[in-house]
């Protein structure tokens, strides 16, 4: 079944899982889900969820509300282009800056973003001309440790070059917040205060998202335009409504085993933006032992999409031209209006699988292991369980640790359960380590089981969520590496690179605690490391 064509589209091209759909869609209809949601109900995900969801639903209503702050981001931006002042870095996690940077990406504009605590690729940021550099902070609560550490590294770096911090600090973050505060107290050169209404996933057309992008040159007048030309398309109670049918089809394919989705964004013109729907579906629904996993492949071609099984969906952002039918949906539309859509198909997912889709419940016990971690940093040591050429093993339970770099993948990937997935958790320098994305598809193609690739510490504001929280079957490679310049961070007693370790060791320690087995690939030697590890991965 196809959704009559205005702005976004949603063509659920396998026919047994559109009649499967179907009945859930007619009853998304009746419930009048998609109209309550526009009128912001909080009732829709039950009585637990509905004191969060009553002060979460401001993302309804953004493309008309967001219209205030056009003048205000193109008047800063002028401003800072008439001193100079002409490149854009991003400090912020997750929500924070998964959306800017998918809308600059695809205007193309450019924007600087530093979702990462990696020595390297920070000290790359730094390296830039600071005299024409603005920071802008967001951070909705004004209290992430990434971009809390990242705004005390660049305000150093800034003095130093004698330039004041203060005249290049743009924040976003919520009223209120310490970030907020303190950003006032040191007299930042702007403050956007961003609806609190709306949580950090669902903020790509707050201030969050438009003030980077915006900054950076992008037209994001046109990407309000877009969201509204879609606004009543997605509100409307029909089975005709695109976010109905694709909530349905993730219901239905959901109930049938299919807990996956398979997701590419090639050939829509529109750059990046699987990466912000997997936070936005992975935080949203993975808790509870359920949920959906995104799983971002690199095309239509890749791994994991062709040869997906039955626990996977396939989803193509923009319609595959030389194999239609590739892709079980097929999602077509603007960047504004897509946005849209997959917003409120995910809350609506979120009532079809009786999960609260504004809360990220398991996120905070990694967080507060690494704090653990970083408190007693230099009694917490640990020796490896075995060293093969430049890389370290430290293994949890299920693997030994001997034989080859190629016998060590091959016990670890066996104790993926039927059904299951392999996380690759990189906490690299996304920039010159860029190598280690590729081991997604070379292990999804040697194993034949699912496999995701996130840059830590970027994936813990993502699909870190679904790990501990979604369905129980994951097994998590982390690869960690070398630091050759460590960077302090002011203020605080602590390097870049202990906060970078503490942040997998502590999320490896959840996991573990939630049964889920977790083996650290530590590369004395990022490129020699990476290098092996290819390897022993072609040898499966
Ligand atoms: O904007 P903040 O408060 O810094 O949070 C960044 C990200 O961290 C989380 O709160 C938890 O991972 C995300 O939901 C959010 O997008």
């Amino acid at each position: 079944m196809t959704a009559s064509t205005t702005t976004v589209t949603v063509d659920i091209t396998d026919s047994r899982l559109a009649a499967a759909a179907a009945p859930l869609a007619a009853r998304l209809v009746e419930d009048k889900v998609a109209s309550k949601i526009t009128a912001q109900d909080p009732t829709l995900w039950g009585a637990e969820a509905e004191q969060e969801a009553a002060i979460r639903l401001g993302w309804t209503t953004l493309h008309v509300t967001s219209r205030q702050l056009i003048g205000e981001i193109t008047d800063l931006h002028t401003e800072l282009q008439a001193d100079g002042i002409d490149r854009v870095v991003l400090a912020g996690m997750g929500g924070s800056s998964l959306a800017p940077e998918v809308i600059a990406a695809t205007e193309p504009v450019t924007l600087t973003v530093l979702d990462t605590t990696d020595p390297g690729q920070v000290a790359d940021a730094l390296a830039g001309d600071l005299t024409r550099t603005v920071l802008v902070v967001s951070s909705k609560s004004g209290t992430t440790a990434e971009t809390e550490s990242q705004r005390r590294i660049f305000a150093a770096a800034f003095a130093e070059e004698g330039i004041d911090p203060a005249s290049r600090m743009v924040v976003v973050t919520d009223p209120g917040s310490p970030l907020a505060e303190l950003a006032t107290q040191e007299g930042y050169r702007k403050v956007f205060l961003a609806d609190p209404t709306v949580g950090g996933r669902y903020s790509a057309l707050t201030a969050f998202g438009l003030v980077p992008a915006g900054l950076a040159g992008a037209d994001i007048a046109r990407l309000l335009d877009q969201a509204t030309a879609a606004a009543n398309q997605l509100s409307d109670d029909s089975v005709a409504n695109p976010a109905i049918q694709l909530a349905a089809a993730f219901g239905a394919a959901h109930e049938a085993g299919a807990e996956k989705i398979a997701l590419t964004d090639t050939g829509s013109g529109i750059v990046g933006l699987s990466a912000w729907i997997e936070q936005l579906v992975a935080e949203s629904t993975g808790k509870h032992g359920t949920g959906l996993l995104p799983v971002v492949v690199e095309s239509a071609e890749a791994p994991g999409f062709t040869d997906a099984g039955d626990d996977a969906t396939t989803v193509s952002i923009g319609k595959i031209t030389d194999h239609p039918g590739a892709a079980a949906i097929v999602t077509e539309g603007s960047l504004g209006g897509q946005f849209l859509l997959w917003e409120y198909a995910t809350a609506i997912v979120g009532r079809l699988l009786g999960i609260n889709p504004f809360d990220q419940p398991d996120v905070e016990a990694a967080k507060r292991a690494a704090r653990t971690l970083l408190d007693g940093s230099a009694s917490s040591t640990i020796a490896p369980s075995a060293v093969m050429g430049s890389i370290e093993v430290y293994a949890s339970s299920g693997v030994s640790g001997e034989g080859s770099l190629t016998d060590l993948l091959r016990q670890f990937v066996a104790t993926v359960p039927e059904n299951g997935y392999l996380a690759v958790q990189a906490y690299l320098d996304r920039q010159d380590d860029a190598s280690a994305s590729l081991l997604r598809a070379e292990l999804a193609k040697r194993t034949g089981v699912q496999v995701t690739f996130g840059w830590g510490p970027r994936f813990l504001h993502s699909t870190g969520q679904y790990h501990k929280g979604g369905h129980p079957n994951g097994v998590f490679l982390q690869l960690t590496g070398a630091v050759e310049e460590d960077l302090d961070v002011p203020g605080l007693p602590y390097q870049l690179s202990t906060l970078q370790l503490a942040q997998a060791r502590g999320d490896a320690e959840v996991l573990t605690d939630r049964g889920r087995p977790v083996l650290r690939l530590h590369l004395t030697d990022r490129l020699a490391g990476l290098a092996e590890l290819v390897r022993a991965v072609q040898d499966l």
